[in-house]
């Protein structure tokens, strides 16, 4: 600020630095006359603080003065960077050589030699703030001069950094542009082309020679597209883009599916430049999805529809045959016994067969009719367009007889029987899965009434069903659950009127369906494989309940113990009959077995041999509801029967009926001819009593006498001791 007050109104800022007060004196005033901003210094200490506070533009400096003399005043300016600019000249008295050059060589610029003289002090003072000036002025220009350089290289520097990023980023840019998968064609603004990348040689099969200049229009599939070309275009022009799949075509002609990504270029002002069009072939990908597709509706083993498109095809027929009042019947066809071709073949013949019969029930069913498969060896058939069922059942007779046939695998021939259920909609339920739940109702019923056939199903077949699912159910865990008792139906002899033995019958008190009959339950146990279980149960109840009465003395009571024919066929029954009886300690002659005739059918050899086997360790074997079977009297002479029981069918009218008195007498005589005793079953009246004993009947068993028993109840009678024929 002062610099710039002296700089305008003065000739310049002067420090006389000067011990003589009078030399101080005359040098201030002739300088100030001359127009010269002047400030004193008398010595050296106040000299360097005068130019500290304020650096001078000259400093006239006395060279000899106490302290502090000139030429350290001198070196200390120089030193420090603020001042080493401000020119020194120094005042000396003598005209001495040794001075000057050391006056130089500290940095003065000038000597002026005492005594003074006014014009050489005006004139080196004036020339020095001049050139000082002048210096000040050339170092501020260099030192802008200086900052624009600088400045203008640290653009340049950026410049250069920029360009180098921008090639950086067109090369990688245009090895992008060669190396992607993805096709790339670039348009002008009228759509001919201007550049493509190698990916899209590959793709199209055209070169890029081929396609420059070109319309884009060339690449695409044409009329098998059209409205999707459309799309794009108005997409593009509106928005400046468009994505989405095309049908583009190749060199050769072919057809192929694109995924497009179109982008318009613009300049600066928004004009369009060019389009860029960027595509990868999708053939691929669509038929993996294809695939996807397929799959997630058809069974992968036959290619049929599974359940989920079975849903929609169902739908679809229903809502044809609603409009027309028809109805939809579903069919599910199991094969018989299909586990045993995968046991006897393998599995591989097992999926062949599967995939014969797939194909079989596709070319039998009419056009408009679904077969569908939903695992394992069951298909279901959607029965389109039968207003009265006589299509259904014409068809179902036609594919039971087809494949009644043999079927013709790898080389073998393999017969395969199956059975049909048949539910239909309107009457059986509406939705696909209700049907398919009813036909397999009626299906279980075609399996049983001897497979190799179709049922239709009722309302009546649903709740058997579920009665006896209910019955399986719970069955189970029935001995864990100590449900099951074994009842004892006194033997009464009729001679002595003493009972001589019982019918063992078993009971079952379910905690969740309540009492069922065994007649209800055993067919069910020997269905589902829990016969021998229960069969056993009721052996060692009983075995274990006849040493108790023993141990008691209750005397000689023989017990029958029914067996179903699910037990008789098993190996292992007779060796467990004879474990059983060495367990409890129970003489084989006090145990007797039940058997029917339908227990021994199946495999007759293999029965004889078992029986024998019993017989011949004292057990005896009754055989029970003679006479309501085949009663093949060969079987009577084969079998080592003890005891043949007149059927309750027969007892029930023996006294009213000549034809079941005469079976009943039949049965006596033959049984009395081949050495065998004979019970009668079901007695109940003092006639049906007083008749079969006139006849000769050894024993009965009957409500007239009593009703099964308990364990308790039966001892009690026994220890009774009366003659029941006194009743
Ligand atoms: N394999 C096994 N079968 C068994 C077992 N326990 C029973 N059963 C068989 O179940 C069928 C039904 O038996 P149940 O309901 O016990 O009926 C028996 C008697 O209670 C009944 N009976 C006897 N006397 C009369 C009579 O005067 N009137 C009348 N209405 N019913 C009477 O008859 C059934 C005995 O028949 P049967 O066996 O033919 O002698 C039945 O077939 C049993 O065999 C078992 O543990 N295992």
């Amino acid at each position: 600020m002062h610099r710039d007050l002296s700089e305008q109104h003065t000739k310049g800022e002067v420090l006389i630095v000067e011990d003589t007060p009078a030399s101080l004196k005359l040098l201030s005033d002739l300088l100030t006359e001359a127009g010269y901003y002047v400030r004193q210094a008398p010595n050296g200490e106040l000299a360097l603080w005068t130019a500290q506070s304020r650096p001078p533009e000259l400093i006239l400096l006395d060279i000899r003065m106490p302290g502090i003399d000139g030429f350290e005043v001198c070196r200390r300016l120089k030193a420090t960077p603020a001042l080493c600019q401000v020119p020194v000249i120094f005042l000396s008295a003598q005209h001495d050589t040794d001075d000057k050059v050391r006056g130089f060589a500290l940095g003065a610029v000038d000597f002026i030699a005492k005594p003074f003289q006014t014009e050489e002090i005006l004139a080196r003072t004036d020339a020095h703030v001049r050139l000082g000036r002048a210096q000040k002025a050339l170092a501020d220009e260099r030192a802008l001069l200086e900052q624009r350089v600088a400045e203008r290289t640290a653009e340049l520097a950026k410049e250069v950094e920029q360009r180098r990023a921008n090639e950086e980023f067109l090369r990688l840019a245009s090895k992008v542009f060669e190396a992607t998968q993805d096709a790339i064609v670039v348009t002008d603004r009228t759509g001919r082309i201007v550049a493509t990348n190698p990916a899209f040689t590959q793709i199209s099969g055209y070169s890029a020679a081929e396609v420059l200049a070109q319309s884009i229009g060339m690449l695409h599939a044409g009329a098998h597209d059209a409205s999707a070309l459309d799309a794009m275009l108005q997409s593009v022009m509106k928005t400046g883009h468009w994505s989405g799949e095309i049908m583009a075509r190749r060199k050769n002609g072919d057809i192929y599916p694109g995924l497009l990504s179109a982008s318009v270029v613009r300049d600066e002002n928004g004009h369009v430049m060019n389009h860029v069009a960027v595509f990868m072939d999708i053939t691929e990908r669509k038929a993996e999805q294809h695939l996807i597709d397929f799959l997630s509706n058809h069974d992968a083993l036959t290619g049929l529809p599974n359940r989920l498109l079975a849903r929609q095809r169902f739908a679809q027929t229903l809502s044809a045959a609603s409009r027309e009042g028809r109805c939809v019947a579903v069919m599910c066809l199991d094969l018989d016994r299909f586990k045993s071709i995968n046991d006897s073949y393998g599995h591989d013949m097992g999926d062949k067969a599967l995939q014969v019969v797939s194909r079989y029930l596709s070319e039998t069913v009419r056009e408009g009719d679904t077969v569908t498969r939903q695992g394992g060896d069951e298909f279901q058939i959607i029965v389109a367009d039968d207003p009265q069922l006589s299509a259904t059942m014409a068809l179902a007779q036609n594919i039971l007889a087809g494949l009644r046939k043999e079927l013709m695998i790898d080389g073998r021939q393999i017969t395969v029987t199956s059975s049909i259920g048949i539910a239909v909609s309107l009457s059986d339920g509406d939705s696909f899965d209700e049907l398919v739940r009813n036909a397999d109702t009626a299906l279980f019923r075609a399996k049983e009434i001897g497979r190799d056939n179709y049922a239709i199903f009722t309302e009546r077949m649903d709740a058997e069903i579920r009665d006896k699912l209910a019955i399986q159910s719970q069955l189970r865990g029935a001995i864990a659950r100590a449900e099951f008792e074994v009842h004892y139906q006194p033997q009464v002899c009729l001679k002595t009127g003493a009972v001589v033995g019982a019918e063992a019958l078993l009971r079952w008190n379910s905690a969740v369906l309540g009492k069922v009959p065994p007649n209800r339950f055993i067919p069910l146990a020997e269905e589902y494989g829990l016969v021998n279980s229960i069969g056993e149960w009721v052996l060692e109840s009983v075995c274990a309940q006849m040493k108790v009465w023993q141990d008691q003395g209750l005397g000689k009571i023989k017990v029958a113990v029914n067996l179903a024919a699910g037990q008789f066929a098993n190996d292992a029954t007779v060796p467990y009959v004879e474990a059983t009886l060495r367990k409890f300690g129970v003489a084989p002659e006090y145990l007797g077995l039940e058997i029917t005739e339908g227990t021994v059918m199946g495999d007759p050899d293999k029965a004889v041999a078992a029986l024998r086997r019993l017989k011949d360790i004292g057990v005896g074997i009754s055989l029970d509801d003679f006479g309501t079977g085949y009663s093949s009297l060969s079987y009577l002479k084969r079998f080592p029967i003890d005891v043949l029981k007149i059927d309750k069918s027969f007892v029930d009218d023996v006294t009213t009926n000549s034809a079941d008195a005469a079976i009943a007498l039949s049965v006596i005589s033959l049984a009395h001819n081949l050495n065998m005793r004979v019970i009668a079953e079901g007695v109940e009246t003092r006639e049906q009593v007083q008749f079969l004993t006139d006849r000769g009947c050894d024993e009965m068993q009957g409500y007239y006498y009593s009703r099964p028993l308990n364990a308790e109840g039966f001892a009690a009678l026994v220890r009774e001791g009366r003659n029941l024929l006194d009743m």
